[in-house]
């Protein structure tokens, strides 16, 4: 063995550099190095740094309520408690109707909770979300669980969707054969939700950005497609799917039924996969801009667009992100391609069971009648008609400071300011060699502790500045982080002016 293990060392020590490393960064795939995820970049780096010397910091870089304070729902919590330890179901003072919620799971779950699942998910969660579906969207086709694939939280489930999309050889391949290279494109909202330009990046796709319309609310304009998709087909990008993220993140706006329409029309047209991000569908705060599913509108025009939706427990009024739950739905998609994503389901074996019955919960919650009813629906109640105010004071402070602009946020959990910033503000930061949004959000946080993410981080129409930040600080400090946002922004602008 010893003369095994010298003859190994030996063999390493001949094929390794100087320092002793193999792995170097500079050996890291350009995808790798090029992909940047903003919600937890540069400005949370730097308050964790700060916090580390004793900084209190407010956190509002990213949609995780507990982490602000939130409280998870008693009745789900109750539920997964009884799951885990199954002797709480016979002798423990649980919720009679959790206790029988949880045994429910565990008679559906082979070897119960520390067990793989199919790798499509827990039949019995697939048959809760398609009942959901049919429920939500009263359209005459009856969701299908064989349509439902349950993931850790959606990230991993638009991944897996926008790996099936993009070829990343094709850029090689193609210039073999036609001389000319050529990317897979997917169209992405600017500003967007940075999961889908991380994402594009590493699978070796084109990023295939449509403006969305601050002065008309953020409204996602079917021209600024169609240019794009021009546009790019002209330089060798082949698009093949379109992003939309309704309630939209950053930006809060929630799509009426004609827009949703006029996207599945565009789609259709122009021979592009929908891919329907709906994890903010529970968080809508206008009561003339409803949620409307992109799958409900598809079905009532008969359509025949190909379209995943997706869906997760950390958003709405559960916050439970952790927990890493979620599903997306599949429609007009072909068998064939299906078992493409079985397939790849079944190379992580499962996702985690915790999140499938957690998605379980969200979707079929205690009813009228239940003993857990009255408990369920008055801390749900509570929890989104305080999002709802919230969502409310955020983007009414803060649109009326001078020198900044904030359209309501009708959906989702952020408000997405535009900041006028002067040109001796742009200028300082040119100088520091920062994005002039990524200056002002450092300036903020080294100044009140609070962290938010720069627009850049989104993607913004050239020549305007924002940041993003969350409604979720609890209604007790709202009024000190509005405070202290209004007066370093004030102070700020004085400063440059
Ligand atoms: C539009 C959108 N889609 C998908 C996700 C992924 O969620 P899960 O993987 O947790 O299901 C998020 C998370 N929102 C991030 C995380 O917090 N703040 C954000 O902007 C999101 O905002």
């Amino acid at each position: 063995l010893t003369r095994r293990m010298l003859s190994s060392a030996a063999h390493v020590a001949k094929n390794t550099p100087d320092h002793g490393r193999v792995l170097t960064v500079d050996k890291l795939s350009p995808a790798i190095l090029n992909a940047e995820y903003a919600v937890r970049g540069e400005l949370v780096i730097r308050a964790g740094k700060l916090e580390s010397e004793g900084r209190k910091i407010i956190y509002c870089n990213i949609g995780n309520p507990h982490q602000l304070g939130q409280k998870p729902i008693t009745f789900f919590r109750q539920v997964l408690a009884a799951t885990q330890y199954p002797e709480l179901i016979s002798s423990s003072g649980l919720a009679e109707d959790a206790k029988a919620r949880a045994a429910e799971y565990l008679a559906n779950i082979p070897g119960g909770t520390g067990a793989y699942s199919h790798s499509q998910g827990i039949p019995i969660v697939r048959k809760q979300v398609a009942d959901f579906i049919t429920a939500r969207d009263k359209v005459a086709a009856k969701a299908d669980p064989e349509e439902i694939f349950l993931t850790d939280g959606a990230s991993p489930g638009i991944q897996r969707v926008l790996s099936l999309l993009i070829d990343p050889t094709l850029p090689f391949s193609s210039k073999a054969a036609t001389g000319k290279a050529r990317k897979h494109g997917i169209l992405i909202p600017i500003p967007q939700y940075p999961l889908y330009s991380a994402s594009i990046t590493l699978l070796g796709g084109a990023q295939v950005g449509y403006e969305l319309d601050e002065e008309r609310g953020w409204e996602l304009s079917i021209d600024s497609m169609k240019k794009q998709v021009t546009a790019a087909r002209a330089q060798g990008i082949e698009p093949r799917a379109i992003v939309v993220i309704n309630p939209g993140n950053p930006t809060g706006q929630c799509l009426s039924a004609q827009n949703v329409a006029e996207v599945i029309n565009f789609a259709e047209q122009e021979g592009l996969v929908v891919l329907a991000d709906e994890v903010y569908q529970v968080n809508t705060y206008r009561a003339d801009r409803p949620f409307v599913s992109f799958k409900a509108e598809a079905v009532k025009n008969k359509s025949h667009v190909e379209l995943f939706s997706f869906h997760s427990v950390s958003k709405g009024v559960l916050g439970e992100c952790g927990r890493r739950g979620g599903y997306f739905e599949c429609y007009n998609i072909d068998g064939a391609v299906k078992e493409q994503l079985y397939k790849l389901a079944s190379v992580s074996l499962c996702s985690n069971v915790d999140g499938q019955i957690m998605t379980g919960l969200m979707v079929q919650p205690p009813k009228k009648g239940d003993p857990s009813f009255a408990q369920y629906n008055a801390e749900v109640s509570e929890l989104y008609a305080s999002l709802a105010r919230r969502a409310k004071t955020l983007t009414a402070a803060l649109d009326g400071l001078h020198g900044m602009s904030c359209n309501f946020t009708e959906g989702a959990l952020y408000a997405f300011p535009q900041v006028m910033l002067p040109a001796k503000a742009v200028a300082a930061a040119k100088a520091a060699g920062k994005n002039p949004d990524t200056f002002y959000c450092l300036q903020m946080l080294e100044e009140t502790g609070i962290c938010v993410v720069p627009g850049s981080g989104f993607g913004q129409k050239n020549g305007t500045f924002h940041f993003r930040t969350t409604i979720l600080p609890q209604e007790s400090v709202m009024s000190q982080v509005v405070e202290k946002i209004a007066n370093f922004h004030n102070s700020f602008i004085k400063k440059y002016e």
